[in-house]
């Protein structure tokens, strides 16, 4: 296990609280758009398109979205993704009613044309093609899963591990069905190519394995006293990069 500072979900989502808590007063939405923003720059890092040929650039990015606000990180993460060049297909199998917001993250998805798939749209699995997908980003869950995974995601999941030696998984904040703070508890489970922890990376994050994951943090949007609060020093972003490789 690495010396990396992490925080357990229950800080995570203390810390989340009082972001949003009148004395502080982000908004959700704010905080999503940075944490969407940082996961796609975390893609276009990983996966640069510069020299590549018209076929590599044509390549999905395959974006799973769950149906709280990792999926809705997942959203922002297509629209910044299509901006950059990528060609990006979201898969979101049980919209959130939550909120109207999750709904205008769609609207605005259509605007740009990227595709957003319902789970009547059984054919899924078929823009899962070594050959025409980049990547898979993993927005199912984050830090408030619970085991065991109920379906569709159950389903959808084990489909992922048996693709995930072939076509890459980027992890946004918690790989998809790792226990929060234990990490891999049940098999089959995710083994991401690519982590990108959240404003601070989540214990499980200790259980990647450090000569096949990338792990980057982004969600830069807290000042160092506000960390020193929660005992972890701000990371050492360059300039104006979302994320840092950890
Ligand atoms: N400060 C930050 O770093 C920010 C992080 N963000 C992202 O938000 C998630 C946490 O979001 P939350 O809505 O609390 O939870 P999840 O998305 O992890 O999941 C809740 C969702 O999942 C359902 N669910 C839970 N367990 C199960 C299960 N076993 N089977 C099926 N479904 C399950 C539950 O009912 C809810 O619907 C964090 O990780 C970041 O990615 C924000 O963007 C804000 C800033
Ligand atoms: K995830």
């Amino acid at each position: 296990m690495s010396t990396l500072k992490v925080v357990s979900s229950k800080l995570a989502a203390e810390i989340d609280k009082e972001l949003m808590g009148p004395q502080i007063g982000f908004t959700l939405q704010q905080l999503m758009e940075l944490a969407g923003f940082s996961v796609a720059q975390a893609v276009c890092r990983q996966f640069p398109l510069k020299g590549k040929t018209e076929a590599e650039r044509g390549k999905h990015v395959f974006v799973i979205v769950g149906p709280g606000n990792n999926g809705g990180d997942g959203l922002v993460c297509a629209r910044h993704l299509k901006l950059f060049g990528y060609n990006p297909i979201v898969y979101y199998p049980k919209r959130s009613e939550r909120t109207e917001f999750y709904k205008q993250l769609v609207h605005q998805l259509n605007f740009f044309k990227v595709p957003v798939l319902s789970q009547d749209e059984g054919n899924w699995l078929d823009y899962l093609k070594p050959e025409k997908t980049l990547c898979i980003v993993d927005a199912i869950f984050g830090f408030s899963y619970k085991p065991p995974m109920r379906e569709p995601f159950k389903g959808i999941v084990e489909e992922l591990c048996k693709l995930q030696d072939r076509i890459p998984i980027v992890s946004v904040d918690v790989p998809t069905g790792w226990d929060v703070d234990k990490g891999p508890i049940s098999q089959p489970a995710i083994n991401p190519a690519v982590l990108v922890s959240l404003t601070v990376p989540k214990p499980c994050s200790t259980y990647i394995r450090e000569k096949h994951t990338a792990h980057y943090v982004g969600g830069r949007f807290i000042p160092r006293d506000f960390a020193n609060k929660y005992g972890f020093e701000p990371f050492g972003y360059e300039s104006t990069d979302q994320i840092l490789k950890l």
